[in-house]
């Protein structure tokens, strides 16, 4: 008998969220039944979504998030012991899986053979932020070679990654993160053209200075005042992904910040949203693209790992507070 041990959602977290908003429980798994897999955790990944949805999720439920998993008992030909899969299992170290993939997430997939690479990439540059950065810049953005493109989050899983694809693209990449220790990761070893530490820095200003042409193209991570800022310097017919807001996931009311409609409407801006899940049936093609980038040496990525299950909790709330570069782990 296998004992799981799993964080249930105890009460929904006002602000940031407490370690006291989740309770570590045990719970024992029964035999597995015909198509059914066990999976081991390996990886898991903390990623802002997990703050929008923990409002929404019923409480003492087990909390929603991926995982890198190795399959370590199976009455499923389709998924073999051994082999190393990434499901949306949430908080927990077993489960038992059909293969079907929960509703609304990616979808659940055998890791493809990545040779010397670390698992962990399924959860970052080979997983659900990879083919966010890849699918999202590619077909919101549309980027010409030549344009301006400003990235916000741009140290973080999809900002750092958007960036170095639009610089695959032949594009001017500007970051927008919050140390200047990010900047220098970003500018020195990514290849972004600029960065601006949006802490201690004046967005607007340090734009108008590194990109006096205009912007084309505005990825953004963050919403709020870095966004109407970007917006505001954006040449006509410029293209905005909206990606993420995660400057206002903690926020109890919806923020007040100023009306992005002026300059949507005098620089006639194409202002779209985009959910990874919309690519879900071209999945493979971005994770195999953004492998076959990493063996070239064209895309980097940087990992920030926790270690241990039971601090998982620690984990989220260093990466909302911007303690990761790149994409936050959590190493079982
Ligand atoms: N639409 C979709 O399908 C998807 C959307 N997303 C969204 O993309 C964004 C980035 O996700 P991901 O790359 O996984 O996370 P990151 O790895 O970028 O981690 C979050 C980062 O956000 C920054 N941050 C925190 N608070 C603020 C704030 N108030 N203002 C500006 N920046 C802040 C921090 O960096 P810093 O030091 O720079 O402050 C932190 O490191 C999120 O908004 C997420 O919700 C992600 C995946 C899929
Ligand atoms: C597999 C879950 C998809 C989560 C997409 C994230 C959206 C916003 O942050």
């Amino acid at each position: 008998m296998v004992k799981a041990k799993k964080f249930v959602l105890r009460k929904h977290p006002e602000g940031l969220p407490k370690s006291t908003d989740f309770k570590l429980v045990e719970e024992e798994l029964p035999p597995l039944k015909e198509n059914e897999v066990l999976t081991e955790a390996v990886f898991l990944s903390v990623d802002p979504y997990m703050r929008a949805y923990m409002s929404t999720l019923s409480l003492d439920t087990t909390m929603i998030g991926s995982q890198v998993a190795k399959i370590i008992e199976s009455r499923n030909p389709k998924y073999p012991v051994g082999k190393y899969i990434v499901g949306q299992f949430g908080w927990r170290t077993h489960t038992i899986t059909d293969g079907a993939s929960a509703a609304g997430s990616g979808p659940l997939i055998v890791l493809p053979d990545l040779g010397d690479l670390p698992l962990s990439l399924g959860l970052g540059v080979l997983g659900m932020p990879g083919n966010t950065a890849y699918f999202g810049f590619l077909e919101i953005c549309l980027p010409k070679v030549g344009e301006t493109v400003v990235v916000s989050g741009a140290a973080g899983a999809v900002g750092s990654h958007v960036g170095q694809i639009a610089k695959i693209k032949g594009c001017k990449v500007i970051g927008i993160a919050g140390t200047d220790e990010k900047g220098k990761w970003l500018t020195k070893e990514l290849g972004f053209d600029h960065f601006i530490n949006y802490k201690t820095q004046n967005v607007g200003e340090e734009l108008k200075k590194v990109a006096p042409e205009g912007v084309h193209c505005y990825f953004d991570n963050v919403g709020g005042e870095i966004s109407i800022t970007v917006m505001n310097q954006m040449k006509m017919y410029g293209r905005v992904a909206v990606c993420g807001a995660i400057s206002s996931y903690n926020e109890k009311e919806t923020p007040k910040v100023t009306s992005p409609f002026r300059p949507i409407i005098f620089q006639q801006l194409k202002v779209e949203g985009l959910y990874v899940t919309r690519w879900n049936d071209r999945w493979m093609e971005g994770i195999n693209q953004n492998l076959q980038w990493i063996k070239q040496g064209k895309l980097k990525y940087h990992e920030t790992v926790t270690e241990g299950f039971q601090n998982i909790f620690n984990a989220f709330v260093d990466m909302m507070n911007g303690g990761n570069t790149g994409k936050a782990i959590v190493k079982v």
